[in-house]
């Protein structure tokens, strides 16, 4: 690491190797960040290998990194209790007008709200080191490289934005070659003291996340959790870059990328958006259980969509690694992960730690071990019990916290598909929207148009999950899986999607699905087995596209014909699947009001045309009977 502060940097650096000075604005900032957060000392990020070594012997000397052992260069970080996830009421869009915010975002005056911020980031730094981190989302090769700079005191932030992001030298070359840039400020909020010792995960109670979209900026503040603190994510790539995506006529959507590639040898490219902890990472990276299909992976969180000079829309995962939920992910359900998991170089947080200094979460394995230390670092046992008998402070609890993550190099992912190095992307033929539903939701159902798949994403609901703190498990619409993440106001967004479709050549349109994996049966059990038969799925979904599988029109839109879904093989009754795939125009219509609640929380901005889809859906359900 070299350790710069202001003038002296570009002379120091020029007389080593004569890279360009630092880019004026850049340099501006960082001396105002510094004297507001009055830091130890700066260090610029640069990405190379004895950087790493660094950082790592830092957070093992800190107590806040273990080496995990079996599994080279990986750290295992247990989080304070109250930090491990995504903190939505402390999320705020400051847009200058609050109707540009809308009713989805929580908003502020950008002028207040920096007033208010202002007095917490003093001195917020002192007695820590201040990293200066340049990266770039995507490939540094792309026409117009989207770069941001991090300043951030937590060097568990910085190891992790350097598997999950570009960081370094080469982003910081085309910053100061004049390319434009994000500003991301990030401070623990845990300021040390000349005596104070340091804790393991730092922090403060007290906690912001904000993003000023008009000067395309975000300062995050008291938390060090990775959706609050690692900014070129969903900060950047979601909140700011809609914004960007609104203004500049594209998309950034929390959508996975996988290539399929039939028995005939034909290749489409798919993109799916499921909220957080629905099953996005999974699908990414299934391995079909139907013969002749390949699936290979581009992305499992973030796509970014451009129309293409042929006229198609092409997507690109602007990340650089994985950070999937570790519970539930295994050799039987995504063996894909496992892999990359198991090849190291993976930060690991809030999972459990087993007797042999490995790591274990729920679902890794069949059996739990017979002993394990949790993720709040206390004894636990399958049972409960430890061996006298005595009832453990963990008994019926869960051993790795329901939101743990493992953070990993995408490129360790085994069936890489060759196009994620490409900056232009891939042309998607299908998008899915998907939540997490027990009820009334089919497995899938086919979208009649563009308008009528954009009415889908809009109206998608979901169970809320372990991925954003408070309640888990209440119905909410999540559109397009963006609801955390729409940088600005939801009608506008969903205006805009009505109008990518209108400005696009509709035959070259990819087209919409509405999937479900999670319906329940009677006894609560799910009635599809999901993971790698969902190849199932996408194999009717891929036959669609050109006409060759048979479909049932219904109320809600195009569901598979009996007979249409692959079944070959697979352990469900014809009751099990019936029920996965039906619609029952009663269970549909307790859905319009809530529907119609929805709309009228986002009032007048809703899109005409998404008023006429909710009027039409109601006039098919009147006339519908059940199906089957
Ligand atoms: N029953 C069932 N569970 C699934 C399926 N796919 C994923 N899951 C479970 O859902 C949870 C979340 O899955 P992920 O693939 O990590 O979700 P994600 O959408 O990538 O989540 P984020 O990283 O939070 O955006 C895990 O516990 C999975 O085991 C499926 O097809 N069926
Ligand atoms: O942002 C995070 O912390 C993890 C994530 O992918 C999500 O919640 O969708
Ligand atoms: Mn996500």
């Amino acid at each position: 690491m070299t350790s710069v502060l202001s003038g002296a940097t570009q002379d120091d650096r020029a007389a080593q190797d004569r890279p360009d000075p630092l880019a004026p604005d850049l340099l501006a900032w960082i001396q105002e960040v510094a004297a507001l957060t009055t830091p130890d000392r700066i260090v610029f990020v640069t990405g190379s290998d004895a950087e790493w070594q660094e950082l790592t012997e830092k957070l093992v000397a800190a107590g806040t990194f273990r080496p995990v052992a079996g599994m080279p260069n990986s750290w295992h970080a247990l989080s304070d209790p109250a930090d491990v996830a995504r903190v939505e009421d402390r999320t705020f869009i400051c847009s200058e007008r609050p109707q540009d915010a809308g009713p989805t975002n929580n908003w502020m005056d950008p002028t207040e709200m920096k007033e208010l911020l202002t007095p917490l980031f003093r001195g917020a730094m002192r007695g820590r080191t201040m990293y200066v981190m340049p990266y770039c989302m995507g490939p540094e090769t792309a026409a117009s490289p989207k770069l941001g700079v991090e300043i951030t005191d937590s060097e568990y932030v910085v190891a992790s934005m350097r598997v999950m992001t570009r960081v370094g030298d080469r982003a910081l070359a085309l910053i100061n070659k004049g390319h434009t840039w994000v500003k991301g400020l990030h401070s623990l909020g845990a300021p040390l003291e000349a005596d104070q010792a340091d804790v393991a995960w730092p922090c403060n109670e007290t906690k912001y996340i904000v993003h000023f979209p008009e000067e395309r900026s975000i300062w995050s503040y008291g938390s060090g959790y990775g959706g609050n603190a690692l900014l070129g994510k969903k900060c950047y790539s979601l909140r700011i870059a809609s914004v960007m995506a609104r203004d500049e006529g594209w998309l950034a959507e929390h959508m996975l990328i996988l290539k399929l590639t039939s028995p005939s040898n034909t290749t489409h490219y798919v993109a799916a958006a499921f909220p957080s902890a629905c099953g996005k990472t999974n699908l990414a990276m299934l391995e079909p259980t139907i013969p002749g299909w390949k699936v290979e992976t581009l992305g499992d969180d973030i796509a970014w969509m451009t129309f293409g000079k042929d006229g198609r829309l092409y997507a690109v995962n602007p990340e650089a690694g994985l950070f999937g939920v570790a519970p539930g992910t295994g050799w039987n359900t995504n063996p894909n992960a496992m892999r990359a998991i198991e090849a190291g170089n993976s930060v690991f947080t809030n999972v459990a730690a087993t007797d042999d200094g490995g790591v274990w979460w729920e679902g890794m394995t069949d059996e739990p071990p017979a002993h394990l230390t949790d993720w709040k670092g206390r004894d636990w046992t399958p049972s409960g019990v430890d061996a006298d008998g005595n009832e453990l402070a963990s008994a019926g609890q869960p051993a790795a916290h329901p939101n743990s993550r493992f953070c990993t190099p995408i490129t360790q992912v085994p069936i890489l598909a060759d196009e994620y190095f490409e900056p232009v992307g891939v042309p998607i033929s299908a998008i899915l929207f998907g939540g997490r539903r027990k009820t009334t939701i089919p497995l899938v159902s086919e979208a009649r148009d563009w308008q009528h798949g954009v009415f889908m994403g809009a109206t998608l609901s979901s169970e809320t999950t372990a991925a954003a703190t408070g309640a888990v498990g209440v119905v909410r619409r999540d559109p397009m899986a963006m609801l955390p993440f729409i940088g600005y106001n939801a009608g506008d967004y969903f205006q805009h999607w009505i109008n990518v479709g209108k400005g696009a050549d509709a035959t070259k349109l990819p087209k919409i699905f509405y999937v479900n994996w999670f319906r329940r049966d009677a006894d609560g059990g799910f009635l599809w087995p999901g993971f790698g038969e969902n190849s199932r799925v996408l194999k009717w979904i891929i036959e669609r596209l050109d006409g060759a599988a048979t479909a049932e029109e219904t109320a809600i839109g195009y569901v598979p014909a009996e007979g249409a879904l692959d079944i070959d093989g697979l352990d469900v009754t014809p009751d099990q699947l019936a029920a996965a795939l039906a619609v029952e125009p009663e269970e549909w219509r307790q859905e319009l009001p809530l529907i119609e609640e929805w709309f009228a929380k986002i009032g007048d901005s809703v899109p005409s045309s998404l008023r006429d889809e909710l009027d039409a859906l109601k006039l098919r359900l009147a006339e519908a009977t059940p199906r089957g």
